[in-house]
């Protein structure tokens, strides 16, 4: 049988702290074998009752009372348990169960929706939190399962992560002594971003072992520039057995000089950190400066690091070997995640604004969409509660899209970002004529968009890195297993609001790796969106 919740713009499932009037009881699953389900998930975990609360965004009464099964839950609160755990809870018949979507498409969207702050940048930031050894409070860290990853081994090594009451704020403190060797490693492995504790445990050990990095189904991404980045540390890595063995050798200098061999973001990211753990000055040229790395440049800063060329390739940072500050920041708005939802206006010939879009970070998006015919209006701009970073709102209005006369492809920023590009794809079908999609850096993601032509999409593989889309494609529903990795999936679940009739977008978990409540926020624009499972 299927339990269905079914959300609509005017029951769409708001998280309350205190998750009362609940859409859909599962009528098969007593709550108290439930409630028991969620304490026994919860135990294994290793969390408290407040934990979890604090992940989920409730109260510990709530959670207690849900675990004595005298809480009506919703799917939709269920499935953010299960995020929260990261683990499938609710196995009615046995087998491990996962979250689907049905979508009833071509409906237009319409009102405003404000951009979260962005996993990227939160994962970066949750890293550097490591070098302080003040109070860091992150404000508005957006509720991901990518974020609850790096908290659980942050806390695994020692450091008190708490979330707010209101679920708004994030405060961190490293523990004086890191318990390296209680590191969780399996929700280590799950994120690439654990490399980035390399550069910030380089200054304060002489050898340590990380768990080998995980990430999206993309292909082959080596850790080589990360090595070699941090080798004027003296930082040695042998890797063994799914573990990186790390030693560093210290030879006493002040001042380095820092050539990436790829302008990547982690990497800027993890010679910064490094660069910031030690005495003296490190000049790191060929840096990238994207939004994450700019994110985490802001609050260095307030650290006490001096940095300066942010948002330039040459970046010259003065650490220091003892950081103690109390902090607070606030992650800056994440432009992926404004182009994902500008490309849900833009699919669905909707007259949608997007508010709280980092501009600087979007231009070429904007400059190339321009091109294509889209019509939107750009506000006048407005700082970020960082207070750095520039943002605006973006209003698109229904347009007749033509394919670009050039190639669309990602750069290092300020070109149009890789994270963005796959939202290109489902633009330029809805466009008139072919368009070529060029992913030059990643070996695995093209493929996934394949899946467009499901709906009925003209996409064809060239090779694995270009894509041939032509359009104006007339999207039909159908039935999708969600690919298994971030952005194509997104965009999959943006084409079958776009397609015209009933989608399924099958096992859409990965999508809470990057989005908080992508699904609900998409509702309260007018999608019709379900959320059920088997
Ligand atoms: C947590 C985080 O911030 N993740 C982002 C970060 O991952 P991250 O920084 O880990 O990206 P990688 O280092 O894996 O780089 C992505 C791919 O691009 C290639 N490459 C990169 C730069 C370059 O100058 N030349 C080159 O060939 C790499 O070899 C790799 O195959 O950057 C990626 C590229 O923007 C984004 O997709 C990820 O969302
Ligand atoms: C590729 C991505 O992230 P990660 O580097 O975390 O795998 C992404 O955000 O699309």
């Amino acid at each position: 049988m299927t339990d269905t919740t079914t959300l609509t713009p005017s029951d769409s499932p708001a998280l309350d702290p205190t998750p009362t009037g609940s859409i859909a009881v599962t009528p098969s699953a007593p709550l108290r074998e439930v409630g028991a389900l969620i304490r026994g998930a919860r135990q294994g975990r290793g969390l408290t009752q407040a934990q979890l609360a604090e992940r989920v965004g409730t109260s510990q009464s709530a959670v207690n009372r849900i675990e004595q099964g005298g809480q009506n839950l919703s799917l939709e609160l269920l499935a953010r348990i299960s995020g929260a755990l990261d683990q499938q809870l609710v196995s009615i018949g046995g087998a491990p169960q996962r979250s689907h979507l049905r979508v009833q498409g071509g409906r237009k969207l319409s009102g405003s929706i404000a951009v979260n702050s962005s996993k990227n940048g939160a994962v970066a930031l949750l890293c550097a939190a490591l070098l302080n050894r003040g109070v860091t409070r992150l404000h508005k860290v957006a509720r991901i399962v990518e974020v609850d990853r790096i908290i659980d081994v942050l806390r695994s090594l020692g450091a008190s992560v708490t979330w707010s009451a209101d679920g708004e704020t994030l405060e961190i403190i490293a523990p004086a002594e890191l318990r390296l060797d209680a590191i969780d490693a399996d929700a280590a492995r799950r994120t690439r971003s654990v490399l980035m504790f390399l550069g910030p445990l380089s200054g304060r050990f002489d050898s340590f072992r990380l768990p080998y990095a995980g990430g999206c189904d993309l292909g082959t991404r080596t850790v080589e520039p990360h090595l070699i980045a941090l080798r004027p540390f003296g930082v040695g890595v042998d890797a063994q057995a799914g573990w990186y063995d790390v030693k560093v050798a210290r030879d006493g200098r002040t001042t380095r000089s820092i050539v990436l061999t790829e302008r990547g973001d982690t990497v800027t990211e993890n010679a910064i950190l490094a660069a910031a753990a030690h005495d003296g000055e490190t000049v790191i040229r060929n840096a990238s400066p994207n939004y994450m790395v700019q994110d985490l440049c802001f609050y260095l800063e307030l650290l006490g690091i001096r940095i300066e060329g942010i948002g330039t390739t040459t970046l010259r940072v003065t650490g220091q070997s003892e950081i103690r500050a109390d902090v607070d920041y606030w992650p800056s708005e994440d432009p992926v995640e404004a182009m994902s939802l500008l490309t849900a206006g833009i699919v669905t010939e909707s007259t949608l604004t997007v508010t709280h879009a980092p501009i600087e970070f979007l231009e070429i998006e904007l400059a190339t969409l321009a091109e294509m015919g889209l019509v939107f209006d750009v506000s006048e701009e407005y700082p970020a509660a960082n207070g750095r970073t520039r943002l605006v709102d973006i209003t698109v209005h229904p347009s007749k899209l033509r394919a670009p006369i050039d190639k669309i492809h990602a750069m290092p920023f300020p070109g149009l970002n890789i994270d963005n590009l796959p939202f290109f794809v489902i633009i330029a079908a809805m466009a008139e004529g072919t368009t070529l999609v060029h992913d030059w850096v990643y070996e695995g993601r093209a493929i996934h968009l394949l899946d467009l032509t499901r709906l009925g999409a003209s996409v064809t593989l060239r090779d694995p890195h270009r894509l041939d889309v032509s359009g104006p494609a007339h999207l039909s529903g159908a039935e999708v297993s969600c690919p298994p990795a971030l952005r194509p999936a997104v965009v999959i679940l943006l084409a079958m609001l776009a397609a015209k009739g009933e989608s399924v977008l099958r096992n859409v978990d990965i999508i809470a790796r990057g989005y908080e409540g992508l699904q609900e926020r998409l509702v309260s624009l007018g999608a019709s969106i379900d959320t059920f499972r088997d």
